[in-house]
């Protein structure tokens, strides 16, 4: 792989929120790491009027209220520089071109370039088709694309923007961001299935009984209300975090761990979803949309009296399916996924539940065996937990829940990464591995397209859950008519399973 970490990194919306918030102090942290080479300089671009020394102050303020105030951070924001630019404006790119040329030059970048672009949707083809025909990607080292969510609003719209920016960049070139494929639990998913004796073998129909992907969270639709009218949780969190998840849990194990090996187990998962369209999308997936409700003692408002959401709008906060993945591995297995907004707590797990023993010797009859589970906690802890069944110290021999536990948080707490600062550094270290591929996004659209369809024809009866409770009791109905229940997601912390 290549391990060129020579750069200049274009940023477009660098006065933007992610920028702020993700991307700067991303930046610090592989900076002081020693993972950036000293050859590296970022242009951020932006519509407003900066000055370099005014940007490079906002570089600074966005890593102290990320990181803390770093002694270093002089010497980081002098590889800044700043670019007033409407993208939108054909004529402008002559002087992008000739600032990115000058610091190349000065830093002797080799004519590498990640194109990052930070920006509305809307902007991702137009700039991709300019950054070509104005000879910004005629470059003599690599050139990246780095294009963040959402790839399109269906497919039909995924498929158009792959065309544009496909003119300019290759496929290989092209690193799409879902940013919970830096998560260090989502990335360790692989390596506690495939580096296990005690897993690999009963990951599958045969002793897995459902597997549960659950991520809450408390925060409601902020100040993104234009944004989420149009996408709703469904296209905001479950086409492509929910099921990237899902394809990291049910894919056969790759022959090798290459960037294209991983790819098109992923792929072949997404190629087995079971389609639910038509009368079968209210069998298998719920929506919803939050009521007012208090939350951490904090009273909060109903969806539709936030900024910019209409009064009577028919976008949900809330969506929880049951997938089926229909191959020799999975079939009749459910896997249950949730998401929401305004929920009880902030959250991402996923519990593997397994199949109960056929006979069970150790109960009073008052008392049920708990099936196995495997609880992978992602955020806001990180760790694995393994529930077993075993006799309490000097007692009888009655079954008891025991807890094995690792937690991340415990050895690690202060090393582990933000998902974006592993992104950037894969993408300048050229491995795509954790982004998606084209055909993932095509298949994922695909699946959500039916669903989206449906629901677009119908008016929803919403608001119907409280903020502050873990969404609509019809998401309870779903696996309740299955024979199972969600797992709380608060009672399967790792902390507390000592
Ligand atoms: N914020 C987040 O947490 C997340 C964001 N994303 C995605 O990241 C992208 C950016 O989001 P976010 O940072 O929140 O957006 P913001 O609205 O905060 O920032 C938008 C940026 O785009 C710039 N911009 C807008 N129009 C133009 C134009 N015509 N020419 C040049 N620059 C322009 C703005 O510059 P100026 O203000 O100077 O005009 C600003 O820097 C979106 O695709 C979003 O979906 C994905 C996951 C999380
Ligand atoms: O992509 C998105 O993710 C965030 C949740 O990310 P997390 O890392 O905090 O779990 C979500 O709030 C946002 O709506 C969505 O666009």
């Amino acid at each position: 792989m290549e391990q060129n970490m020579t750069s200049l990194i274009m940023i477009f919306g660098a006065t933007g929120d992610l920028a702020k918030r993700k991307l700067f102090p991303s930046l610090y942290r592989l900076f002081e790491r020693g993972k950036l080479s000293e050859r590296f300089a970022v242009i951020g671009v932006g519509r407003r009027t900066l000055s370099n020394d005014e940007f490079q102050q906002s570089i600074k303020d966005s890593v102290t209220s990320a990181l803390g105030e770093k002694d270093d951070i002089e010497e980081f924001v002098r590889h800044f520089y700043y670019q007033s630019h409407d993208v939108a404006d054909s004529n402008s790119y002559s002087a992008l071109k000739k600032l990115a040329d000058e610091v190349d030059e000065h830093y002797q970048l080799e004519g590498n370039r990640i194109f990052y672009l930070a920006m509305a949707p809307e902007f991702f083809g137009p700039i991709a088709l300019h950054l070509k025909s104005d000879g910004l990607t005629d470059v003599k080292g690599y050139k990246r694309l780095v294009i963040e969510k959402p790839f399109g609003h269906d497919l039909a719209s995924a498929k158009e923007l792959n065309h544009q920016i496909r003119t300019a960049f290759s496929e290989e070139e092209i690193y799409r961001i879902d940013h919970y494929l830096g998560k260090e639990m989502v990335r360790n998913i692989e390596v506690i299935r495939f580096a296990n004796a005690i897993f690999e073998p009963l990951w599958n129909n045969r002793y897995i009984s459902n597997i549960q992907v659950t991520s809450s969270e408390s925060l409601g639709v902020e100040e993104r209300g234009r944004y989420y009218e149009t996408s709703g949780a469904l296209r905001d969190m479950l086409q492509n975090h929910m099921l990237q998840m899902v394809a990291l849990l049910a894919m056969e194990p790759p022959i090798s761990l290459t960037t294209d090996e991983i790819r098109s187990e992923k792929v072949r998962v997404f190629r087995s979803l079971r389609t639910i369209e038509g009368d079968e999308v209210k069998d298998y997936f719920v929506r919803g949309q939050y009521d007012a409700g208090t939350i951490n003692g904090k009273q909060v408002p109903k969806y539709r009296d936030e900024p910019m959401v209409d009064q009577e709008s028919n976008t949900e906060t809330f969506v929880a399916g049951k997938v089926m993945i229909d191959n020799f591995r999975w079939a009749g297995v459910p896997f249950y996924i949730r998401t929401g907004k305004r929920m009880e707590t902030k959250s991402t797990k996923i519990v593997i539940q397994f199949k109960d023993i056929p006979m069970n010797l150790y109960y009073q009859p008052e008392k049920m065996l708990n099936p196995n589970l495997l609880v992978i906690h992602i955020q806001p802890e990180e760790g694995i937990t393994l529930h077993l069944n075993a006799k309490h110290a000097g007692g009888h021999l009655d079954a008891q829940t025991v807890k094995l536990s690792f937690s991340n948080t415990g050895t690690n707490a202060m090393n582990t990464p933000e998902g974006y600062e592993k992104l950037l550094y894969d993408c300048m270290r050229g491995d795509a591995t954790n982004f998606t591929h084209w055909d993932e996004v095509a298949y994922s659209w695909a699946f959500v397209d039916k669903i989206s369809n449906v629901w677009a024809k119908e008016k929803a009866d919403f608001p119907n859950y409280n903020s502050g409770t873990m969404g609509p009791d019809a998401a309870d109905q779903l696996l309740e008519k299955d024979g199972f229940f969600w797992w709380p997601v608060t009672d399967l912390d790792v902390d507390t399973c000592k």
